[in-house]
């Protein structure tokens, strides 16, 4: 089903709707796995405690607070460190195709290879979230190896709501990956679909 987009006001401008806010925290890194594949960009993504990767981030009430200062909030509780998000940080909003009356707004906010370091280290050491909502952070792999490994075997997975298209434009959004890398690591997970029966791929999840 085709996701309805809107701009950042038109979402708060919705009435009786709720506001899902959360974000891609990626940054560029100079570390080569086996000591000669570049990974070349951290990006980094959760397993929630549902089983389904997500971003991290939640719910907002924007009567009560802005949207980025709830992403702030549910940051901090999922991620174990405060992480400011702001409005230039917004990429996009839209009415989720899987959960009635829910708009998913996508963040994305660029940092360091030390700081996205300490984020991993603080998720797993003081995040109240850790090992209950958030099952442990985890980096999306965007190298391509053999028998589609990397990014294709990634994608194959399970995500929550809309998130594996966040991920998608987001990747695009950032130049991470070219327009013709995404659309074969998508190829690739999708023949992955049809050929191993026992992966599948997202579908709509009523997890709400
Ligand atoms: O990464 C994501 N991208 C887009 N939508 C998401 C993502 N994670 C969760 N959602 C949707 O937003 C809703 C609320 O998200 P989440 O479960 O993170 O919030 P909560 O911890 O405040 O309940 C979920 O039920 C799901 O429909």
């Amino acid at each position: 089903m085709a996701e309805e987009k809107m701009t950042r006001d038109e979402a708060l401008a919705r009435q009786g709707y709720r506001h899902a806010c959360h974000v891609m925290l990626y940054g560029d890194s100079s570390a080569k796995l086996f000591g000669k594949i570049p990974i070349k960009h951290i990006v980094l993504m959760q397993m929630r405690f549902d089983g389904l990767l997500g971003f991290p981030g939640g719910l907002v009430n924007p009567s009560e607070e802005t949207l980025e200062a709830g992403l702030s909030r549910e940051l901090h509780e999922e991620v174990g460190v405060a992480v400011r998000v702001g409005v230039d940080d917004h990429m996009s909003s839209c009415v989720s195709s899987s959960c009635p009356r829910l708009i998913t707004h996508s963040y994305i906010k660029k940092m360091t290879e030390a700081e996205l370091k300490e984020i991993e280290r603080a998720a797993v050491a003081s995040a109240t979230d850790h090992g209950l909502e958030v099952l442990g952070m985890v980096r999306v792999p965007l190298y391509f190896l053999k028998k589609g490994g990397g990014l294709p075997y990634f994608l194959s997975h399970s995500f929550i709501s809309n998130s594996r298209a966040q991920l998608l434009s987001a990747l695009r959004h950032c130049r991470l990956l070219s327009q013709g890398e995404l659309k074969e690591a998508v190829r690739q997970a999708e023949q992955m679909r049809r050929t191993h029966s026992y992966i599948t791929l997202a579908q709509p999840h009523q997890s709400c």
